[in-house]
């Protein structure tokens, strides 16, 4: 009888991508696999990649359960705070219900393990009271975990909430944290936003205070990073926590252990722009910058003109991806003569195939919010960053990746058109970006020497399935 994992992502695309690879990879690696969407991304994905995408193949099917919001056509991602709220009020039951249905099935396996996404920690409710072991997968950088694990602390010892507003703006958040083990030099600013806060009862304060206390109740925590990457964090994390597997960047180890990939099953919860590639096909080797700023954040009218204008003024060839719906109803438009102006070297599309893009030699810069999934993507492809973090643990990875992977340049304080062209010159043009496409084709090498067979990665992902997931079975 095959091992049967049931495996749960956040529900929002930056997080289930990760968790399906995942998901994926255990299922080539033996495991029966029941992947529990929210009926809401179902129904997205259906609509994204059609109804084949969530038919399942042999041994891999999908389950749903609500996410207790008001039902909704929405085309974007739903309000994170209220999400996580209900998360939290409303899904264990529906989740325990799935477990115990498939436990009464006839057409699989036992549910022998469940993998969460860390921050679904409900679940652990469910492992502990149907006594399955789980494993909780963050899909975070090392670095922005440790500071979201320290979230109570920099409460216990008043750091947080924040007095008053005034912290925002007078230089409160320069302040050095230099007790956070692993993270020397670390500031308030560089620790996930979600401290930044007048509010005690903040959601995703309290919301990241009890997903992360709650990690030391798994058998282990995976985080989808590489050893050499992170080594001074991850060392403390070890000191942490007993069980910890690193196993990043998962879409290099999927391509290390694949004979085949699972093309069918995919994550994109927009419909993917392909002639894009055509489009990047004709331009030289890195010669065009890409812009994308993930599945989150939101772009007010005001920042869409000065990206607009800073890319325009910078001369420089780009592939700009603006989500549907920051085009459609939120009157975020582009400003007129832009697109005149940048004829031929500019193209805009709503969602694009981005590792594909990302590995492309036309790329030779990515302009990113930081989101963990796009800076490990980039790492993977040697692509180095212009960073414009917005929210989350986005702030961290930019920090590290200026700063400790000399790999990344940031557009510091409010967007402005000047500072846009400035940051795309020093990329794409000057010795700085240079220097920084080097620095990032170096952790390249690494990160694909960890993925392979023999590296830590790989190695890490063995010793997760045969000591962690198979023996409690
Ligand atoms: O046109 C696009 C745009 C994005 N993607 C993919 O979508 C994912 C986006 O993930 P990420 O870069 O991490 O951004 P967010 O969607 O903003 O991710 C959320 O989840 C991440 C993982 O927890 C956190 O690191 C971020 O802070 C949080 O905002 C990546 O895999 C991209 O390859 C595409 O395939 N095509």
């Amino acid at each position: 009888m095959k091992p049967h994992a049931v495996v749960i992502p956040y529900p929002a695309q930056g997080h289930i991508a990760p968790v399906l690879r995942l998901a994926k990879i255990l299922h080539y690696r033996g495991f029966f696999i029941t992947f529990v969407n929210t009926e809401f991304n179902h129904n997205r994905l259906v609509k994204a990649r059609g109804p084949e995408s969530v038919k399942g193949i042999e041994d891999f099917q999908f389950k749903t359960i609500p996410d207790g919001l008001p039902p909704s056509n929405s085309d974007a991602t739903q309000d994170i705070p209220l999400l996580s709220q209900s998360i939290s009020k409303n899904c264990l039951n529906p989740f325990l219900e799935v477990i115990e249905n498939l436990n009464e099935s006839k057409d699989c396996p036992n549910v022998s393990c469940i993998v969460s996404d860390g921050v679904m920690s409900f679940t652990l409710d469910a492992s502990e009271k149907l006594n399955i072991p789980e494993v909780v997968f963050f899909t975070t950088s090392a670095c922005g975990f440790m500071g979201y694990c320290h979230y109570a602390e920099l409460v216990s010892r008043g750091y947080v909430p924040f007095k008053d507003e005034s912290c925002f703006t007078n230089g409160y958040l320069d302040t050095e944290i230099d007790w956070i083990p692993g993270m020397k030099g670390i500031r308030l600013r560089d620790i996930p936003t979600f401290i930044r806060t007048t509010d005690p009862e903040d959601i995703m304060l309290k919301y990241n205070i009890v997903q992360h206390t709650n990690a030391s109740r798994a058998k282990a925590v995976i985080i989808n990073t590489f050893d050499e990457l992170e080594e001074e964090v991850l060392e403390a994390i070890r000191a942490k926590f007993d069980n910890v597997y690193t196993i990043g960047p998962l879409q290099l180890v999927e391509n290390s252990i694949y004979e085949r990939k699972l093309s069918s099953i995919g994550s994109n919860l927009w419909k993917e722009d392909m002639e894009c590639l055509k489009w990047l096909d004709k331009k030289g080797k890195d010669s065009v910058l890409y812009i994308n700023f993930g599945s989150i954040t939101p772009l007010s009218p005001a920042q869409m003109v000065e990206f607009a204008w800073g890319l325009a003024n910078s001369n420089q060839n780009f592939l700009w991806i603006i989500r549907p719906d920051l085009m459609n109803g939120k009157g975020s438009v582009l400003p007129e003569g832009f697109l005149e102006n940048t004829k031929g070297r500019g193209l805009m599309v709503g969602w694009c195939p981005q590792e594909q893009v990302l590995a492309h030699f036309a790329i030779g810069g990515f302009l990113t919010h930081c989101g963990w999934n796009s800076t490990i993507e980039t790492i993977s492809e040697g692509v180095p960053m212009i960073c414009w973090p917005f929210f989350a643990e986005q702030q961290t990875n930019c920090r590290y990746a200026c700063s400790t992977w000399e790999i990344g340049v940031e557009i510091e304080g409010d967007v402005s058109r000047g500072k846009v062209e400035k940051m795309v010159r020093v990329m794409m043009e000057g010795e700085e970006g240079k220097e920084m496409r080097n620095k990032a084709l170096e952790w390249k090498e690494k990160a694909h020497l960890a993925a392979s067979v023999g590296g830590s990665s790989y190695y890490n992902l063995d010793k997760l399935i045969n000591e962690t997931l198979f023996n409690k079975i």
